[in-house]
């Protein structure tokens, strides 16, 4: 796994390294090498270097510096001369590079830069980086928006400029890179709120090259699993299972309004490997599920006069509940009174537990001011995932606001750490999924957009659930586990968009690609690891 880092524990990387023996100054050279080293990939005759008025500026003239030295042509712009530029490094080499052969432009005009732009192969963005704060300002904010008119090969250093590195929110306007080398670790913003809109390919120069010695000095803010980290998961099944020891799960879901929800998520747990899956659903909608799906029991539950679970489901349900490797409650089910009372009432099963959708929404329901206030009705012995979108992981808050990755793992730890316990995760669905565990917070593969359909959470759900009782056995770190469904999941949104086109996937053409999804997680897992070689099996 990776380490993401927030910008303020960058800054105690760069003084823990300074105190080891590696100077500021020394990692501006290294991060300017390697921003030159990434540049030249693209075999670049001609390349514009665009630097502010701090550090980022200061790798940005070391890269000129570097690729001049290579025969390359390099124009350098920036906002005034050398001699003035108020970052004590940056400034240093700037007056270096200057008086090599590079040809500088001091505060050009929008049509002087146009001009330039047209020349480049390849621009480098190195105006703003970690230091950038508020709104845009002159002459950055028309640098950047005659950038993105002509929209050349960019490479942004460090961050696309114009993107808050801290939240990933782009104010006004912001670099739209083809590939941003960040330096040192990756920061939370570049996943965060606007950030994977305009990072482009994110390449990681580490600089340092004993990170491996120092980087658990610092606080991860997340970390990536990469595709080794779920090879475990991805194994065959023994040859020597049953339907009852490869796992069972039981979905206890859907409405009349909503039977789908708990088709799709029977049926993806079902595909998601458990040997026996079994739907416990309000009676007058057990029907259509039973034709929708021949293969899986459906048992009908008593129910309300809407149709939704009724006041004498909770023990109906939870008796069955006890017999299962894992219980997932939610999809399709809606917010009744009857509806609470089983969510409450699993929470108090010794079974493992996924709570997804309306039961979240009866879980929010229950409480007052958020359910983190009350941390005895959801804390227990068994595992517990919940898998609330921003919405439903505000109002599990009471009403936080939760709009892009950094404030949904404000959230989920909120809800996590008030519990404290190893086996509680809340998985915050978005654009980029956090896996939020007591100590960790992972970062699993994202899907396309494609994933933004409805019916895909159910998907989701059932892939969890179907993972979780497959492996339940296995498992030391379950935020692993979680990651490797959200990773399937992923994998099933780029198959189905491959197969269907980007804005035509649903969420049903997600559930059958599950398998493929399973072998294209499994090829770049054991490509990662070397022992694939090209394009896969
Ligand atoms: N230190 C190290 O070891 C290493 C650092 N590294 C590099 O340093 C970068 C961080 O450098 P940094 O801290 O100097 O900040 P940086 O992003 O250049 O911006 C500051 C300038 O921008 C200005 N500015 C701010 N907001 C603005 C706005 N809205 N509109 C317009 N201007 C605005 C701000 O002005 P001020 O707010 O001070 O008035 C100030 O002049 C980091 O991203 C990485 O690339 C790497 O080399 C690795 C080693
Ligand atoms: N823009 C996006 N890019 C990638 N994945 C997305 C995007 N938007 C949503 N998703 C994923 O799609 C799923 C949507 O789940 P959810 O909102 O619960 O859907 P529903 O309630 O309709 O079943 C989540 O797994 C989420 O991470
Ligand atoms: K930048």
């Amino acid at each position: 796994m990776k380490p993401v880092l927030s910008t303020d524990e960058v800054v105690r990387l760069e003084d823990i390294i300074e105190k080891e023996g590696t100077s500021k100054a020394e990692l501006m050279e290294l991060a300017g090498e390697f921003v030159a080293q990434e540049v030249e990939r693209l075999k670049p005759r001609h390349v514009l270097i665009l630097t502010g008025f701090g550090n980022n500026g200061g790798d940005g003239w070391v890269a000129a510096d570097v690729l001049s030295q290579k025969g390359i042509s390099v124009d350098v712009v920036t906002p005034v001369e050398p001699d003035e530029i108020p970052a004590v490094l940056a400034r240093h080499v700037a007056r270096r590079t200057a008086a090599r052969d590079v040809s500088l432009y001091v505060g050009p005009s929008r049509d002087e830069l146009s001009a330039l732009l047209e020349k480049a192969d390849v621009v480098v963005d190195a105006i703003l980086g970690t230091g950038f704060h508020g709104s845009l300002r002159s002459p950055f904010s028309i640098w950047i928006r005659t950038v993105n008119d002509a929209s050349p090969v960019v490479v942004s250093v460090d961050v696309p400029s114009g993107l808050d590195a801290r939240t990933g929110h782009v104010e006004d306007d912001c670099i739209r890179a083809d590939r941003t080398v960040t330096m040192l670790a990756p920061k939370i913003g570049l996943y965060s709120g606007d950030g994977p809109e305009y990072v482009g390919e994110l390449v990681c120069g580490e600089l340092y090259e004993k990170m491996d010695e120092v980087i658990g000095d610092v606080e991860h803010a997340a970390e990536i699993v990469e595709p080794a980290d779920i090879v475990d998961y991805l194994q065959h099944l023994p040859a020597n299972v049953d339907k009852y020891s490869r796992g069972s799960v039981l979905v206890v879901a859907g409405s009349t309004q909503y039977p789908g929800a708990a088709i799709m998520a029977a049926k993806s747990a079902a595909r998601a490997g458990a040997g026996y899956v079994c739907v416990a659903a309000p009676e007058p909608c057990a029907n259509i599920i039973r034709l929708a799906l021949p293969s899986i029991p459906v048992v009908g539950i008593p129910y309300d006069s809407r149709g939704s679970f009724g006041a004498a489901a909770r023990s109906a349900v939870c008796d069955l509940a006890k017999k299962y490797s894992c219980v997932l409650c939610g999809p399709g089910m809606t917010v009744s009174a009857g509806g609470m009372d089983v969510a409450l009432g699993l929470l108090e099963l010794d079974v493992p537990l996924i709570l997804d959708a309306d039961a979240l929404n009866c879980l929010a329901k229950a409480s007052i001011g958020g359910i983190d206030q009350t941390p005895e009705m959801y804390r227990r012995e068994a595992p517990l995932i919940m898998t609330p979108h921003y919405r439903e992981l505000s109002r599990l808050v009471g009403g936080d606001e939760v709009s892009d990755l950094v404030s949904a793992i404000d959230a989920a730890q909120k809800i996590v750490w008030a519990a404290g316990s190893d086996n509680l995760v809340v998985v915050a669905k978005g654009p980029t999924t956090a896996v939020v565990g007591v100590e960790k917070v992972l970062l699993p593969m994202s899907g396309p957009a494609s994933l933004a359909t409805a019916g895909s959470g159910d998907v989701l759900a059932g892939i969890l659930a179907g993972s979780m009782a497959l492996w339940a056995d296995q498992v030391d770190i379950w935020e692993l586990l979680v990651s490797y469904a959200v990773a399937i999941h992923s994998y099933t949104g780029f198959a189905a968009a491959e197969e269907y086109g980007e804005k035509s996937v649903i969420a049903t053409d997600l559930i059958d690609l599950i398998g493929p999804a399973m072998h294209l997680a499994g090829d770049e897992a054991l490509r990662s690891l070397g022992l694939l070689d090209g394009e896969g099996a």
